[in-house]
């Protein structure tokens, strides 16, 4: 908690001080009222004492009781007055401080999760994340608005009220200072006891948010099982653990106050007796002096002001450990590790040719930092099964090279699962390959700068995700100077122009979260569109087209022949006749890159391919039966590696 102060209070330490300073100011003002209501008692009431006040001078008191009384309540109503104007500007200052705080600490932690490699979001829940972003950085609001501005107005008046009371009589100040220790080890108590019950809170908070964004996503699939009771239980299971450990806090937290308050009524009255003995007997014990009514009654406003703040200081604790559970969280998330990291003199690709080149790359999804290791710590509920953490996996990729010659189009085929889709995420470095290297022009891409890598390839995924917002928005999202008319020619290139254009705003048409509005060839098309406008030297296309008609497909192919003539290109297909023009196809299984060659070299092999090719044929019958069985165990291995996942 103490580093946000540092690292952000830096900035905004004026609207602090101003806080502190006005803080202090009302703090002293709140002192005049008992020592002029003493006073008026003494001086005017009864007449044991002559009226005259601290800094003051005598000239200005009226010397008549009447006018000294009306002088009294001039200086009340006056020091309410001013007291008020500087506890608005105490909050305004303190509202400010912490407000800017939460801002510029929301906007980092978002600015550091966006760094953050591909393999950290896998490993964590959205849900989870968007809590710390959003619950936990408002979670410190209270605190920083009040905690430190309570905390110094109570030290303001421990030492200023308690250096009157000793003034005013050292004694009976001793009787009222002996609550401090006491209250101090009570609420030393409560902090051991609260904060693990805090930190256990967040969590679940997190984790019921988690739940609750899974399931909106996932509301079809919800509909369409009729799973809506199942997920009610889930939901109220996440609910319910989210009320045990506040409830558990709670019944901490509720007992600390009223036995504060207890301590401070104890001691309050115990002042009150020892005080009022002294008034009608003298003192009491080894004490000495006099004390008169008017002074007793000073006394004890003082000690009133006093004693009870003190067991307000049991609400700026809580609120403390309230924002240290969440501050944790947020410095989790902010400290996170990455493996995918940007050397510190990255080399920038300028003129970029588009060679690419994979020197035997071996990687598998447990290189990509440990899974076991969460961003919050080990009782993390980020992972629905935490004894599965850590666990090893095979490779998904095994010793593959190839080069692609700059301005050539590679293909990649092979059954479900073999790597294809891992194989082109670790060019764009969402991934590190564990073992070799992989090269763009030449350069090891972890020696690059992450931008002008990627800004060097277009990477059109499987499933394409589309922002919230307009078709428009959505193509140019990533070359956002683009003109309109660029923007109508990569759709026209993705034959997306002619749908979109039937569309009722046409490209001001909001496509809905993820895209929800579109069909899914509608919205691979976009995406298509939007890496056709970036126009990079090296383009990637994952199954780019796999949710298209085929008529569809032709018409994108015929576009696409023009696109990659003069680019890299690096095409993923089940459909084989999407790469069958290929300079070159490599088939995995396995990880393993099996055969390799043009599209009429991997026919003359007939190996894998040229199987693959006659069932998309429609050619079963002559296909061997060694094709089938390898068919069935590659399932099995592939549906035994998932259940280890
Ligand atoms: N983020 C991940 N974490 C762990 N394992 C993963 C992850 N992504 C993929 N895998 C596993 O890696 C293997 C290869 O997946 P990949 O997506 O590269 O295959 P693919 O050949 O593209 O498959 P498809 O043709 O079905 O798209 C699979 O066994 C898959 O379960």
């Amino acid at each position: 908690m103490w580093r946000i102060y540092a690292e952000y209070g830096r900035e905004n330490v004026g609207d602090a001080v101003l806080g502190t300073v006005m803080a202090l100011f009302s703090r002293a003002l709140g002192l005049v009222p008992a020592l002029v209501l003493g006073l008026a008692i003494d001086a005017v009431l009864l007449g044991t004492r002559p009226f005259r006040l601290p800094l003051v001078p005598d000239g200005l008191i009226p010397g008549t009781p009447a006018g000294q009384l009306w002088f009294a309540v001039a200086l009340l109503v006056t020091a309410t007055l001013v007291g008020a104007a500087g506890s608005w500007l105490q909050s305004y200052g303190w509202n400010k401080f912490a407000q800017n705080i939460q801002h510029a600490l929301r906007v980092d932690t978002y600015e550091r999760l966006q760094l953050q490699d591909r393999a950290f979001f896998d490993q964590s829940r959205t849900g989870e994340l968007l809590s710390v972003l959003n619950n936990d950085v408002n979670q410190l609001e209270s605190f920083l608005t009040d905690g430190l501005s309570s905390a110094l107005r109570l030290l303001a008046l421990l030492v200023g009220v308690g250096l009157v009371m000793t003034v005013l009589n050292p004694w009976l100040a001793l009787v009222s200072l002996a609550a401090v220790p006491v209250l101090g080890v009570f609420t030393l108590l409560f902090v051991r006891r609260v904060q693990p019950k805090y930190a256990r809170m967040r969590e679940s908070v997190g984790a019921l948010n988690a739940r609750l964004e899974n399931n909106v996503g996932g509301i079809e699939v919800i509909k369409t099982e009729g799973a809506e009771a199942h997920e009610v239980g889930r939901v109220r299971d996440a609910s319910r653990s989210y009320l045990d450990t506040n409830w558990d806090a709670i019944t901490t937290r509720i007992t600390f106050f009223p036995g504060l308050s207890v301590l401070s009524g104890l001691s309050f009255a115990l002042t009150f007796a020892v005080g009022a003995f002294w008034v009608l007997n003298g003192p009491p014990w080894f004490f000495r002096g006099t004390v008169s009514p008017g002074e007793f009654v000073t006394f004890m406003l003082y000690t009133q002001q006093f004693i009870w703040p003190l067991a307000q200081f049991g609400q700026i604790v809580n609120s403390y450990q309230l924002a240290k559970a969440s501050s944790e969280r947020v410095y989790g998330l902010l400290n996170a590790d990455r493996s995918v990291r940007e050397r510190a003199d990255p080399v920038a690709l300028a003129e970029v040719t588009g060679r690419v080149d994979y020197e035997g790359v071996t990687f598998g999804y447990d290189d990509a930092g440990d899974p076991g290791e969460s961003f919050l710590g080990d009782e993390s509920v980020l992972r629905d099964d935490p004894d599965d953490a850590g666990e090893s996996v095979d490779p998904v990729l095994r010793d593959v090279s190839f080069t692609i010659p700059a301005g050539d189009t590679l293909g990649v085929v092979g059954p479900t699962g073999s790597g294809k889709s891992t194989l082109v995420k670790l060019l764009v470095r969402l991934y590190d390959a564990g073992e070799g290297t992989v090269r763009v022009d030449g350069h090891d891409v972890r020696d690059l700068s992450l931008e002008s890598l990627r800004r060097a390839v277009g990477y059109v995924s499987q499933e394409p995700f589309l922002f919230y917002g307009t078709i428009r928005e959505n193509i140019a999202y990533g070359t956002f100077d683009a003109t309109d008319a660029a923007v109508e020619a990569a759709a026209r290139r993705a034959a997306a122009h002619e749908f979109v254009e039937n569309l009722p705003d046409g490209y001001d048409t909001v496509v809905g979260e993820r895209g929800v509005r579109l069909s899914g060839g509608q919205r691979q098309r976009i995406a298509l569109a939007r890496a056709f406008l970036k126009d990079p030297a090296i383009l990637v296309l994952d199954e780019a087209t796999s949710h298209v008609d085929t008529e569809t497909e032709a018409i994108i192919q015929r576009s696409l022949r023009e696109v990659a003539a003069d680019r890299t290109t690096i095409a993923i297909a089940h459909r084989l006749s999407t790469v069958k023009d290929a300079d070159e196809i490599l088939v995995l299984e396995g990880g393993r890159v099996v055969e390799r060659g043009t599209h009429a070299d991997l026919l003359a092999m007939d190996g894998l391919y040229a199987n693959l090719w006659r069932v998309q044929a429609g050619d079963f019958d002559d296909l061997p039966d060694s094709f089938f069985e390898d068919a069935i165990a590659r399932r099995a291995a592939i549906e035994g590696n998932a259940t280890t996942d």
